[in-house]
């Protein structure tokens, strides 16, 4: 999906949430677990719940990859589950040296290779330029470099200054010389708040992909007053909030609940704008 068509699903959908698939087995409703894959069978029942409120969903590869072989296999059915106008994002934040991440670009971004053919993936951004180029190097395809992150230990590094410069703002410089708002966006959470301002000077049309409302506390207001833009410019995902509202047999219903709080909440802001 490129920019204009995400843009245009925005407005449709009068939403910009993205919903995180973090599906834990061992949370998941209980009766689910007679079904040969409780996972899919969760996530197929939440997509089908949820899909015309948000734009994205967020796949977090950790919560497939710790089941192994059972676990990739429910990603892929999952994958393969999302409707096609969706946006789809492999949160794998991966990048090593070039030959290697070209092998991680593969697997995320290469259907005949791996059987997933996602919108994005995340990668850190840690080993520099050849580490994020082999992502960039498919066309139609996304990176999503973390720049800001939303765990309190984000401060570690993340703002650190080195030539008068905050790390994370040398990242969105820096990364701007291999790619552009076409095919790069950022991680910044939602519990940065007033960061977005600094941000939005540095990458003032780019999408940011923003992990952190619900289950983090970020505040969703603050995102959009701080780092909205006219074409919008945010996606925002929550992920425990929603998808586990409730653990009983009403589970979707009560994620499509969640959701819906948080798209009335984004279509307001839309309107703010004019989208
Ligand atoms: O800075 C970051 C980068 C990624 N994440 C991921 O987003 C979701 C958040 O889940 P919630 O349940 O809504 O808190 C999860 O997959 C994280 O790994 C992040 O939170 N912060």
């Amino acid at each position: 999906m490129n920019r204009q068509q995400l843009i245009e699903q925005i407005k449709i959908k009068k939403s910009f949430l993205s919903i995180g698939l973090d599906t834990d087995i061992h949370k998941i409703p209980k009766h689910l677990l007679d079904f040969d894959d409780p996972v899919f069978e969760f996530n197929k029942q939440i997509i089908d719940a949820t899909k015309n409120i948000c734009v994205s969903y967020k796949i977090n590869t950790a919560f497939y990859e710790c089941r192994g072989i059972a676990g990739w296999q429910s990603l892929i059915k999952t994958f393969n589950y999302l409707p096609k106008d969706i946006f789809s994002i492999a949160d794998a934040k991966r990048g090593d040296i070039g030959n290697t991440s070209a092998m991680y670009a593969d697997a995320f971004f290469n259907k005949e290779s791996s059987n997933l053919d996602f919108d994005a993936v995340t990668v850190a951004p840690y080993m520099g330029a050849d580490s994020v180029k082999p992502f960039l190097s498919y066309k139609g395809k996304w990176t999503i470099l973390l720049a800001l992150t939303s765990n309190e230990s984000a401060q570690d590094f993340q703002f650190l200054e080195t030539a008068g410069k905050q790390l994370f703002e040398t990242v969105l410089t820096k990364s701007q010389e291999w790619a552009n708002e076409e095919n790069m966006m950022y991680v910044v959470g939602a519990t940065k708040g007033k960061a977005f301002a600094d941000i939005r000077k540095l990458a003032p049309n780019h999408f940011l992909l923003v992990p952190g409302v619900g289950a983090q506390g970020g505040s969703l207001a603050d995102v959009c007053k701080y780092g909205i833009t006219k074409e919008c410019g945010l996606i925002v995902n929550s992920s425990r909030a929603i998808i586990y509202a409730s653990n009983g047999y009403d589970f979707a219903e009560a994620a499509k609940i969640e959701a819906e709080k948080v798209q009335l909440e984004m279509e307001n802001e839309l309107k703010i704008i004019g989208l």
